[in-house]
């Protein structure tokens, strides 16, 4: 998979050369090119942005800068990836959605946003468009979002995670439910043990007492995914482990 992202603060993206994804790039599981903006500026001062149409706060980002450096990014595959606060919420749907494609753009935006008519331009010339938002909670930009959606599509990738199985164990998972809670060595820490059924060895118990646990705390913090549990899965899922 390619991944471009167009940034005025390439640095930002630095943390993916790090760790999983940063190994997935020199294994060249991943081809990921980050670009300044402003290098497809023309006047002297490299503007990206300026006042809004109808008045208001703050500036927008201007739509010529961002076409001609979109054109030049997304090629004839590219999907674009704008993450924006009026965007869809991102979901693990959307990261295994986006790990199917061949070519990502992320488009990071900064000031109150980029121009409406860039993803217009772009969806009416039928690329896929995707306006995304990773939480509703108001950052300063598009690159720390970039940085979520390009690690949560990235351990999709094949190669990238070294036991693919724990792709399959994981919160939000085939049965929606989040993670039951995890203990390592010592057993007991700071006078606290581990709930015993995790040291009996007997798979059938353990695999129901975490099935128990993720339904308790899922109820608990998301109830919300209550309503969208699939059963059916939770219990295939559940006797499959
Ligand atoms: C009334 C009037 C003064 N209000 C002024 C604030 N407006 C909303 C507003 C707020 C902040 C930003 C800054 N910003 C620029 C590009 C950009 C991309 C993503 C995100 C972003 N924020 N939160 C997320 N989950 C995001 C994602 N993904 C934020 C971005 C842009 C826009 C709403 C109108």
């Amino acid at each position: 998979m390619r991944v471009d992202v167009v940034t005025v603060f390439p640095d930002y993206l630095a943390a993916l050369d790090l760790s999983l994804i940063g190994k997935a790039r020199q294994a060249g599981l991943l081809d990921l090119r980050v670009h300044d903006l402003r290098d497809w500026t023309t006047d002297r001062h490299r503007t990206v942005d300026d006042t809004p149409f109808g008045g208001g706060a703050g500036m927008v980002m201007r739509p010529d800068v961002w076409g001609t450096a979109l054109d030049d990014v997304l090629g004839d595959d590219g999907h674009l990836v704008v993450p924006t606060p009026s965007g869809e919420v991102f979901t693990q749907r959307h990261a295994e959605a986006l790990a199917t494609e061949e070519h990502l753009v992320f488009a990071c935006g900064r000031y109150e946003g980029i121009d409406a008519r860039v993803a217009e331009h772009y969806r009416a010339s039928g690329r896929r468009v995707s306006e995304l938002s990773i939480g509703d909670y108001v950052l300063n930009g598009g690159e720390v979002a970039t940085l979520v959606m390009v690690e949560a599509v990235g351990r999709l990738l094949p190669g990238v995670v070294g036991n693919p199985e724990s792709l399959v164990e994981e919160s939000h998972g085939a049965a929606g439910l989040l993670e039951y809670p995890v203990y390592t060595k010592p057993p007991v820490w700071a006078e606290h043990e581990i709930p015993e059924v995790l040291l009996s060895g007997h798979h059938a118990k353990i695999a129901r007492w975490r099935r128990d646990r993720a339904l308790e705390r899922t109820a608990t913090r998301r109830p919300d995914l209550i309503a969208a549990l699939d059963v059916a899965a939770l219990d295939k899922h559940d006797l499959a482990t």
